[in-house]
């Protein structure tokens, strides 16, 4: 059975709601996990509550701070955030913390940029060894959401990976982005379906609902099962609708 994870970044947004009130709503809908963004402006308490009192788990989020990897320089304070970022990850009982390469620095070659990721990764790995959490970094389309992102290749981002060589550290594997850039799943995931920690989905054109757009996401999410893939599929997608119906009949439509 594969299972699913609402983004309520964006799933389940009602005005006038707090932001826990959105795992009480993806309980309703019948979904049994989320994921969001920054944990650093998120009442944390709040959200520990809800996970308390609905039983729905917490996927994953973003391990803070957001700053360039690409970057040298920001190395010993992306690893300091990334310790705080663990212990928020324990304390709500999530598996994956998903990092951002950071966009493409004028002032270094990529050769470069790419070593300061792997450095960074490799002590990162360090720090989740045995924590119970993977770190996902996560290509972007530099097409349309994110021009000038460094990583917007996932065959990069799996090398990537492959150079830091832990287990700890893999990618996040969002179709969108990657159907936005072109990229066949089969072709550029390979047989390196273990590097990867968790999925996010969405269609394309417009980023909303799986079956609004022309991805084929349905089959290349049985080609990822089939490869022994046995993460979660995060739903990050801006909903058309915010009726819960309509996330059920989506997570349906992809096999859950
Ligand atoms: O920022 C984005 O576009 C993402 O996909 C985050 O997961």
């Amino acid at each position: 059975m594969r299972q699913f994870s609402a983004c309520i970044e964006w799933l389940f947004a009602r005005d006038g709601d707090a932001f826990a009130d959105r795992i009480r709503l993806a309980q309703a809908a019948g979904l049994d996990a989320v994921e969001f963004w920054h944990w650093t402006n998120k009442d944390l308490d709040a959200i520990a509550a809800a996970v308390a009192e609905t039983g729905i788990g917490v996927s994953g989020m973003v391990a803070e701070p957001m700053i360039a990897l690409t970057n040298p320089a920001n190395k010993e304070a992306w690893l300091n955030g990334l310790r705080e970022s663990v212990a928020v990850a324990q304390r709500l009982g999530a598996p994956v913390l998903i990092a951002q390469a950071g966009d493409e620095l004028a002032e270094f070659s990529r050769a470069e940029q790419r070593a300061a990721i792997v450095a960074t990764l490799r002590v990162g790995a360090d720090i989740l060894e045995g924590s119970g959490v993977r770190l996902g970094l996560e290509p972007l389309n530099t097409k349309i959401d994110h021009a000038g992102y460094y990583l917007s290749s996932t065959a990069e981002g799996l090398d990537i990976v492959d150079e830091v060589g832990r287990p700890e550290v893999g990618i996040v594997y969002d179709l969108y982005h990657s159907a936005v850039m072109g990229e066949d799943t089969q072709q550029v995931v390979g047989d390196r379906i273990d590097r990867i920690v968790h999925l996010h989905v969405a269609d394309h054109p417009g980023r909303n609902d799986p079956g609004t757009g022309r991805i084929d996401l349905a089959e290349r999410l049985d080609w990822l099962y089939a490869q022994g893939y046995r993460g979660r599929v995060g739903l990050e997608y801006k909903p058309t609708t915010q009726d819960p119906a309509a996330v059920r009949s989506v997570v349906k439509s992809l096999g859950g």
